[in-house]
């Protein structure tokens, strides 16, 4: 059986703003290919493609990270519509990346498998490109818990689905435990931001991460299920009672990640319904697609309010995702 291993792994304090790699063997390395993500030490400049990014933005969604880098691009009042941004990853269909002014915006598909591989590659990536204080921000969608549909969640605390602020992976027959801590003054700040983008609620809490959509959210519309609508409304109330506001998929391993080589890291994502009421996802596309704009308004707030590009811009929105 597993042994667990509590590790207490620590950022260094002496970064500089640099991104710190806790890995040894890297520094032994003569190349370094960034596999999923198309980019290599040997086949591109990583300090002059990257080394002026501020700010990451990770999303499930391929398309939804190309609307936002174009979006950003607007709203930085940068030449061009932005329509024709490339995918930097394109040699590759499993992750999409754009950038923007200082914005690098990259999808990084559904559950922590899958942002897992991405965050790996994309820290290394910053670490290459010697960037310093770089701040990173999952835009998300997510279920609510006891909030209304269209809410956007900031995270305080990523929970695992028993409530606890941890990650664990098994790392060598061993179960590996990281804390999942978020970075509070940045969450403060984007809750201030959202009193510039008002015409939608903005709240702070915690957010469950869990391996599945259906049974691991307590969803009785799968295709396997095994426990009553009593018991799962149990497990659900008990979680708001944790003060779980939001359910989504990425949330632990991205803050246990990005916490341990010294990134910046928030979590920001809508609400889709709010699973005290229901599990099926029923609004129409369009107010689905509105929803998703939501916290792309914000972080576009926030990072125009970072830059001194005041003050807020216009009306435009996302353009599709
Ligand atoms: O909208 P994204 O960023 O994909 O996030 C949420 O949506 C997916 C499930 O529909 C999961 O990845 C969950 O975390
Ligand atoms: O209910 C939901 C909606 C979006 N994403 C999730 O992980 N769960």
């Amino acid at each position: 059986t597993a042994r667990t291993t509590v590790t207490t792994e620590e950022p260094k304090s002496e970064s500089g703003g640099l991104v710190l790699i806790k890995n040894p063997h890297l520094d032994t390395m003569e190349e370094d290919i960034l596999y999923h993500l198309d980019l290599g030490t040997r086949t591109h400049n990583l300090p002059a493609m990257f080394g002026d990014i501020k700010f990451v933005c990770v999303g499930g969604s391929p398309n939804r990270m190309k609307a936002f880098a174009q979006f950003m691009h607007k709203e930085l009042g940068l030449e061009g519509s932005g329509e024709d941004l490339a995918d930097i990853c394109a040699g590759t269909d499993r992750y999409a990346m754009y950038r923007t002014g200082p914005v690098l915006s990259i999808s990084h598909g559904m559950g922590i498998p899958s942002i897992s591989i991405m965050l790996h590659e994309l820290i290394k990536l910053l670490h290459h490109a010697k960037c310093r204080d770089v701040t990173i921000i999952r835009i998300g969608t997510s279920g609510g818990l006891g909030i209304e549909a269209g809410s956007v969640v900031i995270t305080d605390t990523a929970v695992d689905a028993s409530f606890q602020p941890r990650f664990e992976q098994v790392v060598l027959g061993d179960v590996v435990v990281r804390s999942t801590d978020l970075d509070r003054d940045l969450a403060e700040e984007l809750l201030a931001c959202s009193k510039e983008v008002p015409d939608f609620p903005t709240l702070i809490g915690h957010t469950m991460c869990t391996y599945d959509f259906y049974e691991g959210q307590g969803r009785l519309d799968g295709a396997l299920c095994s426990f009553s609508s009593e018991k799962k409304l149990e497990y659900l109330k008990r979680a708001h009672e944790a003060g779980v506001r939001n359910i989504e998929m990425e949330s632990t391993a991205f803050a246990a990640m990005c916490g341990l080589c010294g990134l910046k890291a928030a979590v920001v994502c809508v609400a889709l319904l709010d699973r005290l009421e229901g599990d099926q996802i029923r609004a129409p596309r369009e107010v689905l697609r509105e929803y998703q704009q939501r916290p792309q308004r914000l972080i576009a707030a926030f990072i125009r309010r970072r830059l001194g590009l005041h003050p807020p811009a216009g009306p435009a929105l996302p353009s599709s995702n």
